[in-house]
């Protein structure tokens, strides 16, 4: 049994989903795995019960849609909430642009007293490895459209690597976190900020996905875009207070 856990959410990622159990479970620390899979058309879940037969620590919660990245999170971190044995609680995609070996790291920053560690491509310059410029462009600037809107000071606003102290997500109301794409990563640091947890940045290298699609949209970016304003409002109207 271990005190981590590791969510990963996961639609359509056959291509990447046995490499990056196999490599978590190789880490010289032991951490327990939850994929949240959105009934994946391409049998992403059924790679996973297999792999369940040599794993006992990799668990699996099916949804019988595609119901967004936020709503995964939510449902795992309700999963974990409700076993006991989980201190750290973890986010991480599917697709290796976060490196699994940057776990540990993020971990020990919660083991040494931070509440929430954000694996951060902006906290030490600019460490995107793959993405074109555009893209490069628009989350750095996202970032900063979000700490002027805001006020929170995080360089990397959309961060979705992650490692939360049980505390953290004990006490923040859950059934209150609207938003699904990039601004259910904001909303939930901006929520954790305003908590008064104490939130870190720890540097890492982000990678782009070599195997696989991505799954964000115009969409996703627009309610980003318009769901940082309406955070900023509702936060006077103390929807993020305690
Ligand atoms: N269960 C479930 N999983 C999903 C869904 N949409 C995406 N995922 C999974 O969520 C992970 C991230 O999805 P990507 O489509 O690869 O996202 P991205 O555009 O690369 O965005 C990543 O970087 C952003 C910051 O730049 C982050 O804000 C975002 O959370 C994510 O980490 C992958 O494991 C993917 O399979 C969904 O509707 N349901």
């Amino acid at each position: 049994m271990s005190d981590s856990l590791i969510i990963i959410p996961t639609y359509n990622e056959k291509e990447n989903i046995e490499k990056i159990v196999r490599k978590v479970f190789s880490l010289p620390y032991f951490f327990e795995i939850l994929i949240i899979d959105d009934g994946s058309p391409d049998g992403t879940a059924d790679i996973v019960k297999k792999l369940q037969q040599e794993y006992p620590a990799l668990h699996l919660e099916q949804r019988t849609g595609k119901l967004g990245l936020g709503t995964a999170y939510i449902h795992g971190f309700r999963w974990a909430l409700a076993r006991p044995q989980y201190e750290y609680i973890f986010e991480m995609d599917a697709d290796f642009s976060h490196n699994p070996d940057d776990l540990i790291r993020l971990r020990e920053a919660c083991v040494n007293g931070a509440d929430l560690a954000i694996g951060s491509r902006y906290v030490n310059g600019v460490n995107v490895v793959n993405w074109p410029m555009n893209r490069v462009l628009m989350s750095y600037f996202a970032s900063m459209y979000v700490r002027i809107i805001t006020r929170i000071n995080i360089q990397d606003a959309t961060a979705g690597f992650k490692c939360y102290r049980k505390q953290v997500l004990a006490t923040i109301p859950l059934d209150k976190i609207k938003f699904v794409g990039y601004a259910f990563q904001i909303e939930m640091k901006f929520t954790a900020i305003k908590y008064g947890f104490k939130v870190v940045e720890v540097p890492i290298i982000f990678t782009d996905r070599t195997e696989g699609t991505s799954k964000m949209s115009t969409r996703i970016f627009r309610e980003a875009f318009i769901g940082v304003i309406q955070m900023k409002v509702w936060s006077w109207f103390r929807k993020y207070n305690r």
